[in-house]
């Protein structure tokens, strides 16, 4: 191992078993990251994410966005969305996660965390809707945020943080297996952007 070298190894998988994640560190320089940031702040159709959940209507303060292939209906905690035609830069980095993951995608889930109090809760991404053990491609743009999986039932804990213009690729029984999330943290002040291109089923 190369101590000086703080490129990861991106065949490395960071599961113990009963699946597949692949860091692959940052993709982009700084200057290129801060433009994507930049772009994705003010070219994305972001709004406040609803569901109604035991009667009760919640609103998120992290936002969202959905774009795709096509005009795909979700439908997800008793609110359906329909994805948005992709923007120049969605299909740029589209692209560029495929060539990186050797796979294709059909649509992308933009999340966007103001500060450390956002965040996402434990999930793991398996709806019916997605194809069942298809790779997710999680790019980064802004604040270094931790990101934690718990195995479903041994509850074992796998730890990483995502940096600025990095990906990460999770597949195989992630999703089957296990939970993900993205803590909240009082010590970061500033936005992050996530995407996670997707296979639905159509
Ligand atoms: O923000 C992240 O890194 C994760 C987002 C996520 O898990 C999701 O959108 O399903
Ligand atoms: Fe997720």
């Amino acid at each position: 191992m190369d101590l000086f070298n703080s490129t990861p190894d991106r065949s490395q998988n960071l599961l113990p078993h009963d699946g597949t994640v692949n860091y692959y560190g940052k993709l982009f320089q700084q200057s290129e990251a801060d433009h994507y940031f930049d772009v994705l702040m003010k070219t994305i159709e972001w709004k406040n994410d609803e569901a109604f959940i035991m009667g009760k209507h919640i609103v998120t303060k992290r936002k969202v966005a959905w774009y795709g292939d096509e005009a795909y209906s979700y439908t997800y905690s008793n609110k359906s969305k329909t994805a948005l035609p992709w923007t120049k830069e969605l299909l740029e980095l589209k692209k560029i996660s495929e060539e990186q993951a050797g796979t294709t995608f059909n649509s992308c889930l933009l999340n966007l965390y103001h500060n450390g109090d956002e965040g996402m809760a434990y999930h793991s991404d398996d709806e019916k809707a997605l194809a069942k053990d298809s790779a997710i491609a999680s790019l980064s743009f802004g604040a270094e945020r931790r990101f934690l999986f718990k195995h479903k039932t041994t509850k074992e804990k796998v730890t990483l943080f995502l940096e600025n213009g990095s990906l990460l690729v999770m597949k195989d029984e992630t999703q089957t297996k296990w939970l993900h999330r993205l803590p909240t943290s009082k010590k970061v002040y500033k936005p992050r952007i996530n995407l996670t291109f997707r296979t639905m089923v159509v």
